[in-house]
């Protein structure tokens, strides 16, 4: 892919930093060098378990606006109250299994309908984490960007405001989906990042080109020897893909 192609990500910071740290010290300690005004945190399983609410407050109270990434997946009624209660905590947004079905995906709007700010509710589709062979092994026989189409149709159909791909699959579902459906792609590595457990990666930029709205970060700045530098480094990367 042409990273030098330039595509229009009408938010300036398209960058949201995934905390994943095993308690507080380490996580805070680098969101107090982060600015609000240049990123967004995510929250996920690891911080969010250990800690719970507390750290998306404290976050909050920092001034971030805060991803909950708690990938909920459940029986519609369940997944409901949790989409509220997430709501209750305003965060900025928050996901649920696209895999759930459409009757847990549009109880999980209907519980955000009363709030005059509702969190972005997003889908996942397909972890960044599979290729075909684990989509197979999990009796899936479709190559992923295939499935990804397929859940984002019904993510959309059931009135979510967006979903989570690879940037593999952000052109194909940008090109299906139009402009207003948000895609979040984690599965982004910088050149000189090791893949870890991704699978199907694609660098800042390219991510951008392809239409990504938001890039969904973690090791590559949290495991840096120098975060902020890292932060930095992405952020040159990316500049000639935002709007001016
Ligand atoms: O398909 C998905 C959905 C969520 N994630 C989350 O994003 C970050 C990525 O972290 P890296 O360290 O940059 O790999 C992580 O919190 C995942 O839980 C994802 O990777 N893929």
């Amino acid at each position: 892919m042409n990273s030098a192609k330039t595509s229009i990500v009408t938010d300036p910071k398209p960058i949201i930093v995934a905390l994943d740290f095993p308690s507080a010290a380490p996580a805070f300690a680098l969101a107090e060098r982060l600015d609000p005004a240049r990123c967004r945190l995510k929250v996920g399983k690891e911080l969010f378990t250990r800690l719970g609410p507390a750290c998306v407050e404290h976050l909050q109270r920092s001034g971030f606006e805060v991803f909950l990434d708690l990938k909920f997946h459940d029986i519609p009624n369940t997944v409901a109250a949790a989409c509220a209660a997430a709501a209750d905590l305003g965060v900025w947004m928050l996901n649920v299994h696209v895999s759930g079905g459409r009757a847990m995906l549009e109880a999980a709007r209907a519980a955000l309908a009363g709030y005059a700010q509702p969190p972005l509710l997003i889908g996942v589709t397909v972890l960044t984490s599979l290729a075909s062979s684990d989509l197979a092994e999990i009796g899936c026989p479709d190559e992923p960007e295939a499935r990804v189409l397929a859940l984002a149709r019904l993510a959309r159909d059931a009135g979510l405001d967006g979903v989570v791909c690879s940037p593999r699959e952000a052109a194909k579902l940008r090109a299906e989906l139009g402009r207003e459906f948000t895609l979040i792609t984690p599965g982004v590595r910088p050149l000189d990042s090791t893949a870890d457990d991704q699978r199907r990666t694609l660098t800042p930029a390219e991510a951008l080109a392809a239409g990504a709205d938001y890039l969904v970060i973690g090791r590559p700045i949290t495991r840096a020897p120098d975060p902020l530098l890292a932060l930095a480094a992405i952020e040159r990367s990316i500049t000639h893909c935002l709007e001016s």
